[in-house]
């Protein structure tokens, strides 16, 4: 059934992307610059969970690198990323220049002063989940250096600014911004066929059964392929070639829970530790929440920070089971 079951992980990237053509355009104008030695424009994605914003920016940034041969990237996760130090080390680390540093004794200006000195190729730096920044002062650092061109993604475009000062926003306010929608039943199918294509042995799953699917993940492409890969694993199991209704109904639930699994696995320690409160505590007002989720860690998080946490767990509308089998979404705001 399965002919290769790197295709249906969510961490692949497809050397082909589907139905995104607009925003692909949008982003490679906006780095159109570097093709002739210049940065390129600040782009700023924003979209919600599973539109493809973070595959489509690599895509792109990765087929502008094969055009133009010599240019640098780097993609930085500013959920696991967050402080202003492990950012400017990342972007460090993507022209090899962080070996030598150290967490604890290295200053950061002296991180800054070796990015300042960097004179190489032009440098495109990915920031995914930029809104979780604790420092958003990062992104001025960056922006003040030469060769460096910046694509930030984020769910909410008004979730980044609400925590920019008047200099950042005036700064950021004119990005090319490219807006990702959910995906289309459509859309979901054709995204799942190419992985079924790629992935599966030959007419494992019909049109109508990809419909199932597309239609259980609500636009969402990490939940599809999360269900195609349940599937294709039950059917395995069950010994069979092909991909039945049945098969889909039953890898539906098992699907979302691993896409939920997985993001919670991603989690640093403070946002497993809120995220343990919400299980505990159900529906609760977000001040309540933090003194809950006080009341567990020694040393608390801002509640700006805290709301940050809470807002990105609402966009991966987490799903969690109340013990009697029922599954509830919190409500976070
Ligand atoms: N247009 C596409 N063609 C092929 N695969 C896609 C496309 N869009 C998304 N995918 C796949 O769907 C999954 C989720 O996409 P991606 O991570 O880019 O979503 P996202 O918008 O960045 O979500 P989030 O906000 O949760 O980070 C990935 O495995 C990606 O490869």
């Amino acid at each position: 059934m399965i002919t290769d079951a790197r295709v249906l992980q969510a961490e692949f990237s497809p050397k082909e992307v589907e139905h995104r053509d607009q925003e692909v355009d949008v982003l490679s104008s906006a780095l159109e610059p570097i093709v002739a030695g210049q940065p390129g424009e600040t782009a700023l994605i924003f979209g919600p969970s599973g539109a493809g914003k973070t595959c489509i920016a690599q895509f792109t940034v990765g087929r502008l690198q094969e055009a133009v041969g010599e240019m640098n990237q780097q993609y930085v996760n500013c959920w696991q990323d967050y402080t202003r130090f492990r950012v400017l080390y990342r972007v460090l680390e993507g022209i090899g220049r962080a070996a030598d540093v150290h967490r604890q004794s290295t200053p950061r200006d002296e991180l800054l002063e070796r990015l300042r000195k960097y004179d190489g190729p032009q440098y495109v730096v990915i920031l995914d989940e930029v809104d979780q920044l604790e420092d958003p002062r990062v992104l001025y650092d960056l922006y003040r250096m030469s060769n460096i061109s910046m694509v930030l993604i984020t769910n909410r475009e008004e979730e980044l600014f609400a925590q920019m000062d008047e200099r950042l926003s005036s700064r950021f306010g004119s990005s090319v911004r490219i807006q990702f929608e959910r995906y289309t039943l459509d859309e979901l199918v054709s995204i799942l066929s190419a992985r079924a294509r790629w992935g599966l042995v030959a007419d494992a799953v019909g049109r109508q059964e990809l419909a199932l699917i597309g239609d259980a993940a609500a636009g969402d492409a990490r939940v599809a392929i999360g269900i195609l890969r349940n599937a294709a694993h039950r059917a395995s199991r069950e010994g069979v070639d092909e991909i039945s209704v049945d098969v889909v109904h039953q890898s539906i639930p098992d699907g979302k829970d691993e896409v939920r699994q997985k993001t919670i696995e991603q989690f640093t320690e403070h946002q497993q530790i809120l995220y343990n409160v919400l299980v505990d505590a159900g529906e609760t007002q977000p001040g309540e929440l933090y003194d809950l989720y006080c009341e567990r860690v020694d040393d608390p998080k801002t509640r700006r920070t805290i709301r940050n946490y809470l807002s990105k767990m609402d966009h991966y509308k987490l799903v969690v089971s109340d013990g009697n089998g029922r599954n509830r979404t919190y409500r976070l705001r």
